[in-house]
């Protein structure tokens, strides 16, 4: 099977100091990969890297688009890159009101994703937007307020209809349940991990916390100092880890 993605020695430095380094991995068709690692281990960097919107300095990000097979999105032109992002991928930041238009209504974040890959019929348009958000658990007669007007939870929900609305193949999330209160984290992975099988989603998720990976992730990569120090099967790694490193964050003696 030709993997989705097949990131090969990807370096990025920032001056002197590593962002990250050595990367390597593949990821097929429907896998969910999660990143973890402490603060500065280079989990946002590699995500940036992948996703088009850093410029690593070493290596290569093989996607293999629908239209026209694996193409390398490190050398491709920037408006090819951009019409990806529209299209086949999607990215869900941590603070939602990176990934949200806060001036525009919750209807019309949603219906503009749709309109950007030409969808024009109003009627349509209104309908398959209020149809996201109850997917997102956002009720109909809140569909003309703003996301100013929405709970954080309730804005990370809208940020992710936003974003699978196009129905995307490969979505990039950074810290998605980061910043919200526990009570809220738990229903938003469950959110996820739901819409994540129903729509046979790949996915590339960041974060800090080992339950979001346990839920979501069917393989693991740990980071350290820009280094991939393991991955494998999620439950293996954290069941199982090797690396000395693995095993204090698993036991929890490590605050990442
Ligand atoms: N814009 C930048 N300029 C200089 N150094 C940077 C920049 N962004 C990140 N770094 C450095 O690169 C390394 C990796 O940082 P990165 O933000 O990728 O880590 P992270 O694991 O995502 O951390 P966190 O969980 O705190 O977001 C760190 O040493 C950091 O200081």
């Amino acid at each position: 099977m030709t993997p989705l993605l097949s990131v090969k020695n990807i370096e990025k430095r920032y001056g002197a100091r590593i962002g990250c380094t050595g990367v390597n991995f593949d990821l097929f068709p429907g896998e969910v990969m999660g990143i973890v690692g402490e603060s500065g281990s280079g989990k946002s960097t590699l995500l940036n890297c992948l996703a088009g919107h850093l410029a690593p300095d070493q290596g290569s990000v093989t996607y293999d688009r629908t239209s026209t097979g694996p193409v390398d999105t490190v050398t491709m032109a920037e408006a090819e890159r951009r019409m990806l992002s529209r299209t086949e991928w999607a990215f869900v930041h941590q603070n939602p009101r990176d990934g949200l238009r806060m001036g525009v209504s919750a209807g019309g974040n949603v219906g503009e994703r749709l309109m950007a890959v030409g969808a024009r019929h109003y009627g349509n348009i209104r309908e398959t937007s209020t149809d996201w958000l109850g997917r997102v658990e956002i009720a109909d007669s809140r569909i003309d307020d703003r996301p100013s007007a929405f709970s954080g939870g309730m804005q990370q929900r809208l940020q992710i209809a936003r974003n699978l609305v196009t129905g995307p193949r490969l979505v990039f999330m950074d810290e998605p349940t980061g910043g919200l209160d526990v009570s809220v984290q738990a229903r938003l992975l469950d959110l996820l991990r739901g819409l994540v099988r129903e729509m046979g989603l790949s996915a590339i998720i960041v974060t800090h916390d080992l339950a979001v990976v346990r839920l979501l992730a069917d393989r693991l990569m740990v980071m350290k100092d820009g280094n991939v120090i393991e991955q494998g099967l999620t439950d293996q790694v954290l069941d199982d880890p090797q690396a000395a490193y693995t095993q204090l964050l698993v036991s929890s003696v490590l605050q990442v």
